[in-house]
């Protein structure tokens, strides 16, 4: 680009600060920054960085920051970082520091928006590492109306431990293998020292995989860049690129409103089903549809379900990492296929100002005998494996992933905890028994607060070969890493008095994955006394983010947002 295109005037925003006589202390602070006269001239470009040394998925990210930083510079822009945080859901899981996971995806988002707001910034890239970043950096791009480019940080590459790739879900389930005597403490040491090789996000195709995955569908990451994994030289090239492509699209006056469309969004849910993505994707996909005005339910995953086959063999259900999958061809080499199929919209605006199918015709497709995509006709289900199920327990609706279980259906006891610790000593003490239907309930969005994944219960059910013998309901959610006979996400939840906090010992439950149903069998004039005696209870949390959480989130069932 050259310096007379920059100088078309490209500060959408930050002209309030760049010019006139009464900003001259404005701009005073950001000499001391670094910035000159000449660069008065051009857009500010933030990058939004959520580098931290608290988990492998962001410790990375400060260099790629670095990355972006030049490429919007290169493009003609006056670039400056800001951070914002990250909490780990791994290091978080299993105990109280879970209930922040969920609100820190809207702490990231409204602090996106308020440096983005105040500094009146031109235009950004966000990038982001561990689950609730990539949401909260979406959310954020909705709602600060200027154009904006994501990039995800990447992938782990896989742990080595007697010659097999191990993930952090081996950790977990590693705990209940334990728990049964199926391995010893020295083993599971091993796993605790190999899971986790280096930088990057959880390796399966759990939550940060996942995001990464629709919002590279959804147009707007590069191509490509949300299968590279975290320490490779694409990742950082997708970086410098983004700098440059968010300086272009300013120029070009594509904002995100031009691209995230409801076309987009059907995009991301296309690949999230063909890829057999996390069930956080639905809350999340909800909430970032909210922040740009889109009108998504959770019907349109239903309906987008039924036409979408599950064609990825990834973890958690599947046998393969988001390493694999960049190596088989990647995102784009899926997304080619889909499109081809006529599942994806090709005519949708992407952050390289192309349409999808134009950056799909230069992807290359699929590597020759690669075994992590099954073709479309050969696939592991018809239907995608995220399943919206309704009934007289979630008028709302609940979420399940089915990929990988052979069992559709249970009818069983209730066996009711109003926390997940309780469950989880019931369960390590060999308290609930096949057949049963944990319930743990007062983990909403409200009741935990926070909406807890619970991949360590999950996991000691997996590990003790209680996986696909026990069902486990909860108005909380799970991990991307949780498979099993899990249903969560359940609405309304217990702490504004839906069915589920009605449900007592014994009742009988029935899931049925195929009917869509999650029902309990108890008379009307039994529930209707049951209602009556029903008592509210009051915030757990009384100070703080978390009360002020508790407060403002709005159902699971419309993405627990809380504007
Ligand atoms: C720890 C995990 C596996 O990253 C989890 O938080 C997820 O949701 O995927
Ligand atoms: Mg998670």
């Amino acid at each position: 680009m050259s310096d007379r295109d920059v100088q078309k005037d490209l500060r959408i925003r930050s002209k309030v600060i760049s010019e006139g006589s009464n900003r001259a202390p404005n701009r005073a602070m950001l000499r001391a920054v670094g910035l000159k006269d000449e660069d008065f001239q051009k857009p500010m470009v933030g990058v939004a960085s959520t580098w931290s040394e608290v988990t492998p998925c962001n410790m990375h990210i400060r260099e790629l920051a670095e990355e972006a930083k030049a490429g919007a510079k290169e493009a003609g822009g006056a670039p400056l970082i800001f951070n914002t945080i990250t909490v780990s859901d791994g290091i978080s899981m299993g105990h109280e520091g879970m209930r922040y996971s969920l609100p820190s995806r809207e702490v990231i988002a409204d602090s996106i928006e308020t440096v983005v707001g105040a500094e009146r910034l031109d235009a950004y890239v966000a990038i982001g590492g561990c689950d609730k970043n990539m949401p909260g950096c979406m959310i954020a791009i909705g709602r600060t109306e200027v154009p904006a480019v994501f990039v995800y940080g990447g992938t782990i590459r896989p742990g080595k431990l007697d010659g097999q790739d191990i993930d952090i879900v081996s950790a977990f389930e590693g705990v209940g293998q334990y728990n049964k005597g199926g391995i010893d403490r020295d083993h599971l040491h091993q796993i605790e020292c190999h899971a986790c090789p280096g930088a990057g996000s959880c390796g399966g195709m759990y939550t940060a995989n996942t995001m990464a995955s629709a919002i590279e569908a959804m147009g707007m990451s590069l191509p490509g860049s949300s299968s590279h994994p975290a320490e490779t030289a694409e990742k950082r090239n997708d970086c410098r690129k983004a700098g440059q492509a968010v300086v272009q699209l300013l120029e070009k006056g594509i904002y995100p409103k031009d691209i995230m469309t409801r076309k987009a969004f059907e995009n991301a849910i296309t690949v999230v089903m063909a890829l057999g993505g996390s069930t956080n994707a639905i809350l999340h996909l909800l909430a970032m549809a909210h922040a740009i005005d889109v009108d998504l339910t959770m019907e349109d995953f239903e309906r987008i379900r039924k036409r979408v086959p599950h064609i990825a063999d990834l973890k958690p259900s599947g046998r393969y990492v988001m390493q694999d999958l960049y190596e088989a061809g990647g995102v784009p080499a899926v997304m080619k296929e889909l499109l081809q199929a006529g599942l994806l919209h090709g005519d949708c605006l992407t952050v390289t100002g192309k349409t999808l199918a134009e950056n799909l015709a230069d992807a290359a497709p699929l590597k020759e005998g690669q075994q992590v995509i099954r073709p479309l006709e050969q696939p592991f289900r018809q239907t995608g494996p995220l399943v919206v199920l309704k009934g007289n327990l979630a008028p709302e609706g609940a979420v399940a992933k089915i990929s990988g279980l052979k069992v559709t259906q249970l009818t069983g006891p209730a066996k009711v905890f109003d926390s997940e610790d309780d469950a989880t000593e019931a369960i390590l003490s060999d308290q609930v028994q096949a057949g049963d239907v944990v319930v743990i309930r007062y983990e909403g969005p409200k009741g935990g607060p926070g909406m807890p994944e619970m991949l360590s219960i999950t996991g000691i059910l997996v590990g003790k070969g209680l996986g696909e013998k026990v069902a486990l309901i909860t108005d909380g959610r799970f991990s991307g890493g949780s498979h099993g006979f899990v249903i969560g996400h359940v609405a309304p939840e217990a702490q504004v008095g839906g069915p589920i906090a009605l449900l007592q010992d014994g009742d009988s439950i029935t899931i049925d994955s195929k009917e869509r149903l999650l029902h309990v069998d108890v008379s009307e004039e039994e529930w209707e006394a049951r209602k009556r005696a029903w008592k509210e209870r009051p915030l757990p949390v009384e100070r703080g983010v978390l009360n002020k959480y508790a407060r403002l989130v709005s159902s699971a069932s419309r993405g627990a947002v809380t504007d």
